[in-house]
């Protein structure tokens, strides 16, 4: 129903995800008739932080869903960094295994930089592995995986038919894993590209002069009518928790971008939970069927 208060089209990420999902579904289903085999991704988890189990859950849920195998990796928290290393070096090994997927954050005591230097390059599904990066940096050159929450705001755009090519696009944050690749594969697609971080002064101005809006600061409804263009596309990529006793877990999780206030404002608007989330995880089942493509290719 039309919302009076609201110009802004809401991006249905939780929708759009959910025809990726039968997309994949159907070629799982495929890749299974040509090759008697289905891709396989592990999930592996270190300790019990309940947000990251909510998320691995998730995770393996949709790949139940979709037909991918999941393979499940839960490991106690005081593992060591060589128990861990090999835990990832032996599903390097193993042939059933097309992708892996650490979850992050890991705990203190481990070296995340070395873990996921380990993860074999053609089973990189998170995309996080540093010649990946280095690839995406790179004109001409693919990357064997894309990482997963970037990839999904392109997809979020392109799906909703908002251009990019030649395009002002202004990317809020500079985070490895998501603001700097989202700020590459905007460039990727033609946009001009600015990122605004912690240390610039009056981001406002600058996200002002955007037609694309990237919010992914970690800062809970930062970002206010004021800011945005009139007509801006605005991909809200936050998931902080913020307090709110009236709620059985006693937290609700908000965007970056102060919803209410922006829909007013914004051509398009993407909204948290049920925007750039599900579409993690779409990419992640995306990525994990491509990377077992190639594997199948290569007579593995
Ligand atoms: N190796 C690794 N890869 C990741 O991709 C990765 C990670 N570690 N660590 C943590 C972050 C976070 N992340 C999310 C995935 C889905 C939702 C998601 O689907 N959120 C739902 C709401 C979920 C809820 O109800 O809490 C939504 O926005 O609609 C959110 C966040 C992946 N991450
Ligand atoms: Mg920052």
């Amino acid at each position: 129903m039309a919302d009076p208060a609201s110009v802004a089209q809401i991006i249905d990420g939780k929708a759009i995800a959910k025809a990726i999902h039968q997309e994949i579904a159907e070629e799982v289903a495929q890749l299974k008739e040509q090759h008697g085999k289905v891709p396989g991704l592990a999930v592996v988890i270190v300790g019990e932080r309940k947000d990251s189990q909510t998320y691995v859950r998730m995770k393996r849920k949709a790949c139940a869903e979709v037909g991918i195998n999941s393979i499940n990796v839960d490991l106690p928290e005081n593992i060591s960094q060589e128990e861990l290393l090999d835990q990832v070096l032996e599903l390097n090994e193993n042939p059933d295994v097309h992708g892996i997927l650490v979850q992050l954050p890991l705990p203190k005591h481990i070296n995340e930089e070395a873990i996921l230097n380990a993860v074999g390059l053609d089973k990189d599904v998170d995309g996080f592995h540093p010649l990946n990066i280095g690839k995406l940096c790179m004109k001409g050159r693919e990357p064997s995986s894309i990482p997963c929450t970037p990839k999904g705001c392109i997809e979020l755009l392109k799906r909703s038919k908002i251009p990019i090519e030649k395009k002002k696009a202004v990317v809020v944050g500079r985070s490895n894993i998501v603001g700097m690749p989202a700020a590459l594969l905007l460039m990727k697609n033609d946009a001009t590209v600015t990122v605004v971080h912690s240390r610039t002064p009056e981001p406002q101005d600058i996200v002002k002069e955007a037609d694309i809006v990237i919010a992914a600061a970690g800062q809970p409804q930062m970002i206010k009518r004021d800011w945005i263009k009139p007509g801006a596309a605005v991909i809200d990529v936050g998931t902080n928790a913020v307090s709110d006793p009236s709620k059985k877990l006693g937290y609700r999780i908000v965007g970056d971008v102060d919803f209410e206030e922006v829909k007013t404002v914004a051509g398009w608007i993407s909204p948290v939970p049920g925007g750039v989330g599900p579409m993690t995880i779409a990419m992640l089942l995306r990525n994990t069927v491509d990377c077992a493509k190639a594997a199948f290719a290569s007579g593995a």
